[in-house]
């Protein structure tokens, strides 16, 4: 390909509305253009990384018995009222309505489609493991579609599903994943985690995300410095707390006055106790009831942890006038003694605390010397706190450290979930009926091709890992008019060519600055110019994008030399 001849619309300012660099780099080298918000199209270099994406993901999954197929965008209603789905997803869900006015809706994601595909081919044992999957467009409407293609209201994914006979092959299916995973986004050269993560909505068991290490990640984690253990903040645990001290006597219950004293801290000083002494009392709204979190003055609550034990849909705190009418005071002053039918739910550490303040439920009181058990009964004592870093790891007690990561992958047990809500069973060998056991394991494709960029630019622009490239080298006559110049490259962007290097020409007759900033904005990994040199000694410059290395290098010995620096980039 000549430049002079492709769409690569570069711009030099940096889009306003672009926040992150992936964004602004993908818009400025001319990568995509929005069509709406969260929508795009990818213009003609974004669609070759996209392709290496796709085919690195194919051969990796393919190895591992992946059959690809390919299921529709739309959807009918029917098969997510079937599965209960219809009403428990809001305005996110993309619906539509057909010529006959039946409702369909466009795919965010596929376990209907092919659990009641698979319902109607799957009879024996068998037939099992199946790993089907298929690489397309998915559609989340997204309240505020930002960062690009990062979250977009339509995306590439590649969705996988694992159908077998009982739990032990879905262990085998889910590490052969988990195998594939590793492999795919190793050879897409980004610097990657996978993290033990919270499964959401769709439910199942143990599920990892993988996350592309970055500052602009949405994603925090916590890991640890010494051993594999690392986890989504959602999900991160500590080691257990301290036991509680029988040698420390229980006092009275006691209330104080605390006027304008409503923060731990804030009460923590003005009596003279540790804000981990301080009960913070935290009041929710869940789609069932109202209930009250407690956790320790110096912890905060982790709100996927909540909702997980009380395995609601939907968890918001509670507004000021639920607080006032449930414990009639202000936020500040609310705390567990006394509380009329609310449930409490405390975290494990709550219960070791001795003579512990807690509001009084009463403007400027607070209740001194509070001991759980004997001044207040929770219904549920779990792990419901966030864990930062510094603390010790829950495997090895080693520090957690923390870091930013962007989710490009996560893949999950999902058990018989879909498989019982919509009948897809099984005869065991005993001729008896068994739901089938079921994975799920999707791969963001548009959002790696973005993430990849958060992990690989500079001040000049983007720098692919040689094996995303949309190109891997562009041969830049200096002086395009002089045709002895021209003559060498034009030989040369052949025989790279033909030796199998992806090379472009850049003939525009530009200054050779413009086509020099051009190629490391669009971050072509290697970049040879055929100048002068090239015609009075036989020699032409080979630059490296990431490193910035030059090699002066004889025509006859360039390609060679290029094959030979290729694989290390
Ligand atoms: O998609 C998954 C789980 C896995 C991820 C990997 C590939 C297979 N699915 C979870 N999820 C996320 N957002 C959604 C948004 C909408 Cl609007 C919806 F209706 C359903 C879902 C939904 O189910
Ligand atoms: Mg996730």
């Amino acid at each position: 390909m000549r430049v002079s001849q492709m769409l690569v619309p570069t711009l030099r300012e940096v889009p306003a509305e672009a926040e992150v660099v992936s964004h602004q780099l993908l818009l400025r080298a001319g990568f995509i253009r929005k069509t709406a918000s969260g929508v795009y199209t990818y213009l003609p270099l974004a669609q070759r990384v996209l392709k290496k994406l796709r085919q690195i993901i194919r051969e990796e999954i393919d190895k591992q018995g992946g059959q690809e197929l390919l299921m529709p965008i739309i959807q009918p209603a029917e098969m997510w009222l079937e599965s209960g789905r219809w009403h428990v997803y809001g305005p996110e869900l993309f619906r539509l309505k057909d010529r006959h006015d039946r409702n369909f809706c466009l795919g965010p994601t596929h376990e209907e489609v092919i659990t009641i595909l698979i319902r109607g081919e799957v009879r024996s044992y068998k037939q099992m493991p199946l790993l089907l999957y298929q690489i397309q467009n998915k559609y989340r409407d997204e309240r505020r579609p930002r960062f690009g293609l990062l979250r977009g209201r339509e995306f590439i994914m590649k969705d996988l599903y694992s159908f077998d006979r009982d739990e032990a092959g879905l262990d085998i299916s889910y590490q052969k994943m988990h195998e594939a995973y590793t492999s795919i986004f190793s050879r897409c050269g980004v610097k990657f985690r996978p993290v033990e993560a919270d499964s959401g909505a769709i439910g199942g068991s143990s599920t990892h995300e993988f996350m592309v290490l970055a500052e602009s990640g949405e994603a925090a984690i916590l890991y640890c410095s010494d051993c594999d253990y690392a986890a989504n903040v959602e999900k991160a645990t500590t080691l257990p707390a301290a036991g509680l001290d029988p040698a420390i006597q229980q006092l009275e219950l006691q209330e104080v006055s605390t006027p304008g004293k409503k923060t731990a801290e804030e009460v923590a000083k003005f009596l003279g106790v540790e804000p981990f002494q301080v009960i913070k009392t935290m009041f929710y709204k869940t789609d069932k009831e109202v209930v009250a979190a407690l956790v320790r003055g110096d912890r905060d609550v982790n709100e996927i942890k909540l909702l997980n034990v009380l395995g609601a849909l939907t968890l918001d705190l509670a507004d000021e006038s639920t607080v006032q009418q449930v414990t009639g005071a202000p936020t500040g002053y609310v705390g567990p003694v006394g509380l009329e039918n609310i449930r409490i739910v405390a975290d494990m550490e709550v219960m070791a605390l001795v003579n512990a303040v807690v509001g009084a439920n009463k403007q400027d009181a607070h209740l001194i010397n509070v001991n759980p058990k004997r001044d207040f009964q929770p219904e549920i004592v779990e792990d419901i706190r966030m864990v930062k870093a510094g603390e010790p790891c829950p495997k090895c007690g080693a520090q957690l450290l923390e870091a930013r990561g962007i989710e490009v992958g996560q893949i999950f047990k999902l058990g018989t979930k879909y498989s019982k809500a919509l009948g897809a069973t099984f005869l065991d060998e005993n001729g008896k009926e068994q739901p089938i056991v079921m994975g799920c394991y999707g791969i963001g494709v548009s959002r790696t091709m973005a993430a990849a960029i958060e992990q690989n630019y500079d001040k000049d622009g983007i720098i692919w890992p040689a094996s995303i490239a949309p190109y891997q080298a562009i041969v830049i006559p200096v002086a395009p008019k002089d045709d002895n110049q021209m003559k060498i490259a034009e030989e040369l962007y052949k025989a790279l060519n033909q030796a199998g290097v992806e090379t472009i020409l850049d003939d525009r007759s530009e200054r050779p600055g413009v086509k020099f900033k051009d190629a490391d904005l669009i971050g072509y990994p290697l970049r040879i110019v055929v100048g002068n040199k090239a015609v009075t000694e036989g020699v032409v410059e080979i630059r490296q994008r990431r490193s910035g290395q030059t090699d002066l290098v004889s025509v006859k010995d360039s390609v060679p030399k290029i094959l030979e620096i290729l694989p290390t980039l």
